[in-house]
């Protein structure tokens, strides 16, 4: 009787140190798994979608974007998930028949309902920014560019998505809200290290937007935001009538009044061989030619192909002739030096990258510019067969423009060169102004940093690990010292 009174007292289970232990280890296991739960919790993705139709001058494009439901006002959370590029040209070209306007965007729609599930459909904004094809429109014939927008309008709205508007943004907004895609995308937002520019370059208009050194001495060209707890200052400016196509048009306008005849032009621009008849309107149709010269319906549009006197014709449209500020980029524009790095954008991206320009020195720019427009057009041709001929006659043009442009409009240097940086997307997404667009309708980014997580992912998943080890060592004393207690047990028995 003794001896099992013995057995039972010595039993390890019944002493205070093996039931401290096990409710630690409880505790324990209870704690990883709660953590887990909660952490996880949120890791059931479900979607939300946003669309926004890019109505530019030569063409409109329609993105979809998409972001966890969850996670609405965590930087860079929203990408593009597709694009559809509308066929034929844009909205604006559709002046005469408003109608085709709307219907043009079907097909694209048609494919958005396909990639959205039908359940988000409802929910789903549809925005629609028009850029400077209709501001021009607006200029010319404000009757019209109403008609074209009620036309997308009620196109738009036959779709079961949640139709928000279609409007004209201001330049102000197109140069914004690039800047606010550039730098989600590149996540500077939520960071604050040092913000991106943004150069944009459209067919009809051309932005410049970025945080400057000096004070801004124009309001029109001053923007602020709060985002994620930072304040911005932005310089930005929308070129009118410099998007690559209408500064062509004003180009080849100069020239038409120094021709000797009126029906031949030369353009150094333009590779030798290259000779097409064009139509007098296609030239001076535009509200940005104030001066319309007398000549004839048609003329022979000649190429010549010489790069320096190229980029003195493509000089002679930057008007630098006045001032009211203390420094100006051109046409009577304040504008601060430029300052930090800049992604470029759109046109600049497209012409630069065909001409293998996206990388090296600006005198080597020049170097390669003035071999390429030196090239006879046969051989062009035959060097890009699958390349449109309509781009492929420009590059020459658009390449010196965008140079032009650049050094002595927005007075970039050989030393701050590599500081432009030309993009066509930013991970999935395209480098626009639509993603901006819609995180700011969509109050995506809010104003002041959202609550910090309990725990960051690095430090949850580091905790979990030191605490599950440190769960097996306690599991692991447990035994030795169960296992110590039953021997001494036994050995008093024995
Ligand atoms: N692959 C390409 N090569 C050269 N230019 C291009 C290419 N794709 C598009 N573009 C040009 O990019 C410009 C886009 O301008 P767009 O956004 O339509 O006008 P805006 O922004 O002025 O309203 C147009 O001049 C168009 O011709
Ligand atoms: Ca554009």
């Amino acid at each position: 009787m003794d001896e099992q009174r013995e057995v039972q007292v010595k039993n390890p289970c019944h002493r205070p140190v093996f039931i401290i232990l096990t409710a630690v280890i409880a505790v324990g296991i209870i704690i990883v798994v709660s953590i887990s739960v909660v952490q996880n919790k949120r890791i059931s993705q479900k979607y939300k979608y946003g669309i926004v139709l890019d109505a530019g001058s030569s063409h409109t494009s329609v993105f979809i974007y998409e972001w966890p439901a969850e996670k609405e006002n965590n930087t860079g959370m929203v990408r593009q998930t597709h694009t559809c590029n509308v066929k034929g040209k844009g909205i604006s070209s559709y002046s005469a028949n408003p109608e085709g306007a709307g219907m043009s965007l079907q097909e694209c729609m048609e494919e958005a309902k396909q990639k959205i599930p039908v359940r988000r459909h409802l929910e789903t904004p549809v925005y629609l920014g028009a850029t400077a094809g209709m501001r021009l429109l607006k200029m010319e014939d404000e009757d019209a560019s109403e008609k074209v927008l009620a036309s997308v309008g009620r196109s738009l709205q036959k779709y079961p998505f949640s139709f928000q508007g279609a409007r004209i943004i201001l330049g102000q907004e197109e140069g914004a809200f690039g800047w606010i895609t550039v730098n989600y995308l590149s996540d500077n937002l939520r960071t604050a290290t040092g913000t991106l520019g943004a150069l944009d370059l459209g067919g009809a208009s051309t932005q410049i937007t970025f945080v400057p050194k000096q004070e801004i001495e124009s309001q029109d060209n001053a923007i602020d935001f709060r985002l994620y707890g930072n304040d911005y200052h932005l310089y930005t400016h929308s070129f009118l009538c410099f998007g690559k196509d209408q500064v062509l048009r004003l180009s080849l306008a100069e020239k038409f009044h120094s021709m000797i005849d009126s029906t031949l032009l030369r353009d150094p621009c333009f590779h030798t061989g290259y000779n097409l008849s064009k139509k007098y309107v296609d030239v001076f149709d535009t509200p940005c030619i104030k001066e319309k010269s007398a000549s004839p319906k048609d003329f022979f549009h000649v190429g010549e192909g010489v790069w320096v006197e190229c980029q003195n014709s493509v000089r002679k449209v930057f008007n630098k002739s006045h001032c009211g500020y203390s420094t100006c980029s051109f046409d009577g524009v304040f504008q601060p030096s430029v300052e930090g790095k800049f992604g470029a954008f759109s046109a600049f991206f497209f012409v630069m990258d065909f001409l293998n320009l996206t990388s090296g020195t600006l005198h080597e720019a020049k170097l390669k510019m003035k071999r390429y427009c030196a090239t006879p057009w046969k051989e062009i041709v035959q060097r890009y067969p699958s390349i449109k001929e309509k781009y492929l006659s420009e590059y020459c043009f658009s390449g010196t423009y965008i140079l032009t442009l650049l050094e002595d409009g927005y007075k970039f240097t050989s030393n701050n060169w590599k500081d432009i940086q030309f993009i066509k997307k930013i991970g999935d997404s395209d480098a626009g102004w639509t993603l901006g667009y819609m995180l700011n309708l969509t109050n995506m980014i809010p104003a002041e940093a959202p609550d910090i997580p309990l725990m960051a992912h690095g430090g949850y998943v580091s905790f979990m690990v030191l605490f599950t080890l440190l769960i097996f060592l306690l599991f692991f004393l447990a035994f030795l010292y169960y296992r110590r207690s039953t021997r001494t047990a036994q050995k008093d028995i024995i």
